[in-house]
């Protein structure tokens, strides 16, 4: 008779893990009785319940030899005993205990195998079960699985030994009642749909039912019931657990292993799991923190794929994800870092990928993060300052007495936006005011802006005779001015006004109030800026806040500069400059974020289809010199896309004071020559970029 292929088959798995034909045999025998000829059950998730009911049957063998072993005896007595009672740091090393884990001496096969209460194959770590893994690297892993077994329940580290019966003996409790590490719920779990499984598949034997599953005290599943694949699941785990970093489970209860479950349907029934057992064996990995790794992936093709493209692949995307878990894993190590305990693991975060809780120092309303992953890039030094303060001889003229009452709202009370007419702080932008009763600008004021940017030359431009700008670059001989845009300007209640500070009119002023992080950009343009949540169109994301500098004083500071400080680009408040003739020097104003600046000095810029525009706003001047430069949204974002604006720049201006630098915005409408010859010449195809806000 022709041997039956599926016996073949099992046979070969086995093999590929190290079992021989013989030592399987009598096991593979049983199940196919006891399962009623059900291969699919033996054969499914790789001969899962094959190995399980193998490994069963060898644990049952140990705990036999150790009941008939006498207790007083040492001598020639076989070291799986003294296994279990080696010290929690003091792990047994030598091989034969390994050995002894591998050699079947006899595989008679009895009743009882699977009487047992039984945690089910599917609790075992999949890549511990894989039968591509070498007879070598199984040996190794039986080895610390062997030594990692013996060690005592943690809350019993002091004793010696931490058996199955001591559940009844008082260090651990009854594992039942033991509140259970989430991560380890879920296995339960899928070990009970295991066990539907069964039942609705119509196979009647073996009865599995739900094991009293013992765990540690630190929430790993205890060895010590003599349940075999509870024991993998525990022994793959505290292995992982002493070259990590960071936490092994993360807030969404998956089970972190040499296997980590990176997604699962909601029972468990179908997984995705990253398998960083050959990373393991590299000495200088460490496991990443999961959420950390899932975050920056996630970053990275929001990023490039605003939209979701359809020729993304989910394939090529988590082959990018393994790339970077096993990057920053890497990055890790290279760091040295030393694995810490458990408790410490949140701090290690923190420590590992830099992280700062508030870079605002409280000085904003809300905290502003930086997380920075890979510590490539010093951070740089300033001082945080939330709104903008006079470097020295700025001329900004703050008094009630200047705002003439025709330019404030002292009748009014409460929200100016209730109003069924709108108050005196309208009238700057035309009757109706720039923000809506949600809080956000209103898309006619957002696309009448939105237009000033994408078409200039539409646009109304204002030629000094003699340009500031032009006076500082040489104050004998300046050149012609090259034009000022005359901007829209958002007018905003204050002190004067009678309305109070939840006035819809007063949304500047109030400060940051998304979720904002300073992170360290990929595309050499270092750090950037991007918010944590989503934001819908028209939303306020923060002030440019910097020194507020007169030009000269700005241009002497750039002179002066060392050349070591990478200048923050400056900020030219020409906004009005045409309403006014000869502006003398202390009038003629600009920010400079580079040594004191807000969250706004780390957003970079993008050439025309930016996610935030820039509009002046007024607060307490009148008078136009000075104005408050907000960045909005001007589409909905994305939580941990990246947000930009667009400086401004004139890549082709020369002369500026300022080098422009290279501009890696990676917009099809970059205006940096240099980068790809993609100029700006195609106005409409921009405008149709915008054509949702027209
Ligand atoms: C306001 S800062 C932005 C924060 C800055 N990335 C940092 O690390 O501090 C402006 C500077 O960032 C860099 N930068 C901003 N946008 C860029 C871009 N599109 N391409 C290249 N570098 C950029 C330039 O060095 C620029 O002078």
């Amino acid at each position: 008779m022709s041997p039956n292929p599926r016996v073949i088959k099992a046979y070969n798995a086995m093999r590929a893990l190290g079992i021989s034909e013989n030592e399987v045999k009598p096991v593979l025998k049983n199940l196919v009785k006891v399962y009623d000829r059900n291969w699919e059950l033996i054969e499914e998730d790789n001969y899962r319940t094959l190995i399980d009911a193998y490994f069963e049957l060898k644990e049952d063998k140990q705990e036999e030899h150790k009941r008939k072993a006498p207790i007083s005896s040492h001598d020639g007595e076989r070291p799986k005993q003294k296994l279990h009672l080696v010290d929690r740091d003091n792990h047994v090393s030598s091989t034969d205990n390994s050995r002894q884990v591998l050699s079947v001496e006899d595989t008679e096969i009895r009743p009882k195998t699977f009487k047992h209460e039984t945690i089910k194959p599917s609790q075992i770590s999949r890549q511990d079960m894989k039968p591509t893994a070498s007879s070598q690297a199984l040996q190794r892993r039986l080895s610390d699985q062997e030594r990692i077994s013996s060690l005592p329940c943690m809350a019993a580290r002091d004793k010696k030994y931490c058996p199955g019966e001591a559940s009844s003996a008082g260090h651990c409790k009854d594992p039942i009642d033991e509140p259970r590490h989430p991560c380890i719920q879920r296995k339960i779990l899928s070990s009970d749909h295991y066990q539907k499984k069964i039942t609705t598949s119509g196979t009647e034997k073996p009865k599995l039912h739900l094991g009293s599953v013992s765990r540690s005290c630190n929430g790993s599943p205890d060895a010590s019931n003599g349940n075999l694949s509870v024991k993998y699941l525990s022994n793959v785990y505290q292995n992982t657990q002493k070259k990590e970093d960071s936490p092994t489970c993360n807030n969404n209860n998956r089970i972190s292993k040499a296997n980590i479950d990176i997604a699962a349907s909601p029972l468990g029934e179908v997984k995705i799991s990253l398998n960083c057992d050959s990373a393991l064996d590299q000495p200088n990995f460490h496991i990443p923190n999961l959420d950390v790794v899932m975050k920056s992936v996630e970053e990275k093709y929001l990023r490039s794929c605003k939209t979701v493209e359809p020729q993304l692949s989910m394939t090529k995307l988590l082959d990018d994800l393994c790339r970077s878990y096993l990057k920053m894993g890497l990055n890790l190590s290279r760091k040295g870092l030393i694995p810490k305990p458990r408790q410490a693991l949140a701090e290690d975060k923190k420590k590992s990928f830099r992280y700062f809780d508030d870079i605002s120092k409280g000085s904003e309303k809300i905290k502003i993060s930086l997380l920075d992953e890979t510590e490539s890039e010093d951070f740089p030094k300033f001082n945080y300052i939330p709104c903008n303060v006079i470097y020295q001889s700025a001329n900004v003229n703050i008094s009630l007495a200047r705002i003439a009452d025709e330019d404030c709202c002292s009748d009014c009370s409460g929200d100016c936006l209730s109003l069924s007419l709108p108050c005196a702080c309208s009238q700057e932008t035309g009757g109706e005011f720039a923000y809506s009763s949600q809080g956000l600008l209103k898309d006619k004021f957002l696309s009448d802006c939105m237009s000033m940017l994408l078409e200039p030359q539409d646009h109304h431009y204002v030629y000094c005779k003699e340009c500031p700008i032009e006076r500082t670059k040489n104050e004998h001989n300046p050149e012609p001015c090259k034009g000022h845009l005359v901007r829209k300007f958002i007018k905003e209640c204050w002190r004067k006004c009678g309305c109070d500070m939840q006035c819809g009119n007063r949304v500047v002023q109030r400060g940051v109030r998304r979720k904002l992080q300073v992170f360290l950009t990929q595309e050499g343009k270092g750090w950037g800026v991007r918010s944590l949540e989503n934001l819908p169109k028209g939303c306020f994301v923060c002030e440019y806040a910097g020194e507020i500098l007169t030009n000269t004083e700005l241009y002497e500071r750039i002179v002066q500069s060392s050349g070591n400080d990478r200048h923050t680009y400056p900020v030219t408040l020409d906004a009005d400059w045409g309403s006014e003739v000869g502006l003398k020097d202390e009038e003629a104003l600009c920010l400079d974020a580079t040594y004191n600046g807000n969250v706004a000095r780390f957003i970079n810029h993008r050439c025309a289809d930016a996610n935030l525009i820039d509009i002046p706003v007024e607060v307490e001047t009148p008078d136009r010199h000075y104005y408050h430069l907000a960045l909005f949204t001007n589409r909905n974002v994305n939580a941990y896309e990246e947000l930009t604006w667009d400086y401004g720049i004139d890549f082709d201006d020369h002369t500026h004071p300022i080098k422009a630098f290279e501009c890696c915005c990676g917009s099809t409408f970059c205006r940096d020559k240099k980068q790809k010859g993609t100029r700006l010449t195609k106005t409409k195809k921009l405008k149709n970029t915008y054509s949702h806000i027209k």
